[in-house]
């Protein structure tokens, strides 16, 4: 065999360094660096540093580090008179301003996620994740319940990314028909907020999470009167409803958790009523660089036990816990984003 390339052998650098690179973009977040640079503006290293109380001399080496990945830009120098360490944002450092971002870099980066990725080689070679060995607790639940931190960014994150999505999840999904919305393992409530917004005709909306979850949230004086907050164990008991939501939530479990959650939806569902799960849809014809969705699934199974499901996987859980399988709906223009699985009882 001929002796690999140096780009070859570069790019597999560039993976091999990937946790020292997640790591230096959440001490970038944690710094806030971006923020002390104004979007069209520059800053030296000099003045970075006194604003943010750190060593000059290492600052500027990070900096020069992030800038190799595309965060922050550093002038050139042509003027001999003039110094090293002037920097500018680039559309992904300026991105970094962003709250949503900002919570899922720190999130991503928090100790529960991080050694949740510890068991992979055994994940691998077993087919399950062992959270007793890598966080010694049963599941990630029962790990952010005792440490608070992270429960609260784990749900300030998932908020973040859901508030992206909003637009996009609305834009597909009809809630007209409905009298009683519930989401749930709903988080902060954003999503049941705006479909509150969107949809006077419903009556009631309940965002329904864990006691510890709930406990947490606090919201504005402008809540709309028909939300509520009720706290519960979805493989236990759920209100009754004409509109059960799971956004971000099926994926986080194995097929048998999954059929579990689903049959406890079915002793409380109203006549005619529905599912609607957001999720990835795991297409199989999306092959290599395409398939997004498969290195979510390998998060998946890492952090919670769960899996991004293929549509096989979706009728799977559907025949066995008492559901059809209504319609997929995706997105027309946007590949890899969430889809809505709509379920009613049979
Ligand atoms: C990945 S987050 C999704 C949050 C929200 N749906 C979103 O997309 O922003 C999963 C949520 O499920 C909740 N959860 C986990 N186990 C639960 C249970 N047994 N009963 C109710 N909620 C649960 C978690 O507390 C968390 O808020």
């Amino acid at each position: 065999m001929s002796k690999p390339s140096f780009e070859i052998v570069k790019q597999v650098y560039t993976i091999m360094s990937g946790v020292q690179r997640s790591k230096a973009l959440e001490v970038c977040t944690k710094l806030r660096i971006a923020e002390h640079i104004a979007p069209e503006s520059s800053k030296s290293v000099g003045d970075l540093s006194k604003e943010l109380k750190v060593h000059e001399d290492t600052l500027y080496r990070f900096m020069r580090a992030l800038t190799s990945m595309s965060l922050f830009q550093e002038e050139e120098i042509t003027d001999t008179n003039k110094t090293h360490g002037i920097f500018k944002h680039t559309p992904m450092s300026l991105c970094l301003r962003d709250q949503g971002v900002r919570d899922m870099v720190l999130m991503r980066g928090s100790p529960g996620q991080v050694l949740s990725w510890n068991g992979l080689f055994n994940s691998v070679k077993t087919g399950r994740t062992n959270h007793q060995e890598s966080l010694n607790y049963p599941d990630l639940w029962e790990y952010l319940k005792d440490h608070k931190e992270e429960e609260v960014l784990f749900s300030k994150a998932m908020t973040g990314v859901t508030n992206m999505f909003v637009p996009v999840l609305l834009s597909f999904s009809d809630y007209s028909k409905f009298e009683k919305v519930v989401d749930l393992g709903g988080g902060q409530g954003l999503l049941l907020k705006n479909i509150l917004a969107n949809y006077p005709n419903i009556k009631e909306g309940i965002n329904f999470d864990i006691k510890s979850v709930i406990e947490n949230n606090s919201h504005g004086e402008n809540l709309d009167k028909r939300y509520t907050d009720q706290s519960g164990d979805f493989f236990v008991s759920v209100p009754e409803s004409d509109c059960y939501v799971l956004k971000s939530i099926i994926h986080d479990w194995n097929d048998e958790c999954a059929v579990n959650i689903f049959k406890t939806i079915s002793k409380s569902i109203r006549p005619g009523g529905k599912i609607y799960v957001y999720d990835l849809i795991n297409d199989l014809n999306l092959k290599n660089e395409k398939n997004q969705a498969g290195w979510n699934d390998i998060h998946m199974l890492m952090v919670c036990n769960g899996k991004e499901r293929t549509p096989q996987d979706w009728e799977y859980l559907a025949k066995h816990s008492g559901f059809k399988i209504d319609e997929i709906r995706r997105h027309s223009t946007i590949p890899n984003t969430l889809g809505l699985t709509i379920f009613s009882k049979i």
